[in-house]
């Protein structure tokens, strides 16, 4: 194993990281075995829609075609802006259909007939039918009553599949919606033969306890897949899919790096990350982990953002180790700080030393890497000097280095002299 400070173009670590075996099963089963759908969910990648309702997006027709990198990244379907937004978001519909992807094309329109009918015109795959449902949006955003979103919701469906195409029935601001109007609503909908029905955290405020128990419920009221969507200005977006996963929802809307209404809603990264560790197995086969990067920096890029330091997998410190204690263990054995392998998104490990909390065994390392040689005793007093100076100011890799060489110079000299003497 490599130790470095470097940029990533620098030597890299390759250490082997035995991924947590989850497939080892208990011969008792449990009626959650049969309800999680964690190992084999399916993504609607919402950055051409939910992402466009971004601050900073502005996606051009060529920003558009260059995203099918979601195609070869795996996701199942793409969701596009509605055709109805503008006479460009109505071409742009259009050209992603006509460009023969792996991936569906879904687009996402209100629950209304012009608007399905706009949207079978582009010959998308399916169209996503939206309608507030809760107390507030009844009031303030449409004006229906339940009554007459069922009305129509029946009316647009028989309409969507009479046109042989995909689909879905979501209530916006499912988690403030009434229990009773919402299940009796999706189990209409459902005998009507949607695809999927959709529940949305519209507004980010619903916990992990709070999905379960309403996507339970759910799915034992309706026979159709379960699509779950939800925003994270609670920091739960994450969680909640996880949650929506495991009481048996079916698919999950992400955008990349998370980019949406407001602060947005689940990361495709941060799914990944999460679900990479839950079902290994699924995950690496199902999806191109290793194009993740490429396809956060395109989006990146398109809206004008950093990649967060801190984000999960391709945040610039993911894989960075510091302290001692930690630096010691993850040379010894990757597994014990690190829960995911960089190596199956493609990146590497790095192990800063530059710093009053490194230690002899990491600094010992970077030895071996520069092919320093010297002894335990010898490592340790020199990491005694890189801490002094540490102490001082901050230090970068090539300080460290510089002292590493300049104590090892001077043993040398020690050395020699001795010789001579003896
Ligand atoms: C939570 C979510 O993210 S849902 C998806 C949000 N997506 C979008 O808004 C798509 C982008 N939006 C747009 O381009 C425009 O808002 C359009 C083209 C949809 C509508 O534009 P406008 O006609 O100018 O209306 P405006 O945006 O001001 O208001 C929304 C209208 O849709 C109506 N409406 C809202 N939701 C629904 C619904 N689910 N079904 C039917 N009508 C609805 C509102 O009552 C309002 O109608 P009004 O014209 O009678 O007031
Ligand atoms: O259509 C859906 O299910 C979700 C719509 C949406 O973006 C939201 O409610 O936040
Ligand atoms: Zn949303």
């Amino acid at each position: 194993m490599c130790l470095t400070d470097a940029p990533p173009s620098g030597p890299v670590s390759s250490g082997s990281h035995p991924v947590q075996d989850q497939s080892a099963s208990s011969p008792y089963q449990n009626v959650n075995d049969f309800i999680s759908n964690v190992n084999r969910f399916k993504i609607i990648e919402s950055t051409l829609r939910e992402g466009e309702q971004f601050a900073n997006a502005f996606f051009d027709t060529e920003t558009k075609i260059r995203m099918q990198a979601l195609d070869e990244f795996g996701v199942d379907y793409i969701e596009l802006t509605s055709p109805v937004s503008s006479p460009q978001s109505y071409e742009d519909c259009k050209t992603i259909c006509s460009l023969g992807l792996k991936t569906k094309v879904l687009t996402h329109v209100r629950c209304n007939m012009e608007d399905a009918k706009k949207a079978v015109e582009c010959g998308v795959d399916g169209v996503d039918l939206v309608i507030g449902t809760s107390s507030f949006l009844q009031k303030y955003s449409h004006g229906k009553s339940i009554e007459m979103i069922q009305k129509t919701a029946l009316e647009v469906i028989e309409y969507v599949k009479s046109q042989g195409v995909e689909v879905r029935f979501s209530s916006e601001d499912s988690f403030r919606s009434d229990l009773v109007d919402l299940l009796t609503l999706y189990k209409a909908v459902d005998k009507a033969g949607v695809n999927r029905v959709g529940v949305a955290d519209t507004v980010g405020g619903a916990t992990p306890r709070m999905v379960y128990d309403l996507i339970r419920t759910l799915r034992g009221v309706v026979s159709c897949d379960i699509e779950t969507h939800f925003h994270d200005d609670t920091g739960c977006a994450v969680a909640n899919a996880h949650s929506a996963l495991e009481a048996g929802a079916t698919h999950i809307d992400t955008s990349v790096l998370g980019i949406g209404e407001r602060n947005g809603i689940t990361p495709l990264g941060a799914l990944m990350a999460r679900m990479v560790v839950t079902a290994p197995e699924y995950v690496t086969k199902k999806y191109n982990l290793k194009a993740l990067k490429e396809v956060e920096e395109l989006v990146a890029s398109a809206v004008n953002i950093n990649i967060p330091f801190n984000n999960p997998i391709t945040g610039f410190c993911a894989f960075t180790h510091k302290a001692g204690i930690h630096a010691k263990a993850i040379l010894a054995n990757p597994s014990t700080y690190e829960i995911i392998d960089p190596a199956l998104f493609g990146l590497t490990r790095y192990i800063s030393i530059n710093s009053r909390i490194t230690g002899w065994n990491a600094i010992r390392s970077r030895c071996e890497q520069l092919g320093i040689k010297m002894t335990d005793d010898e490592v340790k007093e020199v990491t005694a000097k890189i801490k002094q100076m540490a102490d001082i100011r901050p230090l970068a890799i090539d300080d460290t280095d510089s002292i590493l060489h300049s104590y090892h110079i001077e043993l040398q000299k020690k050395r020699e002299l001795q010789e001579q003497q003896a």
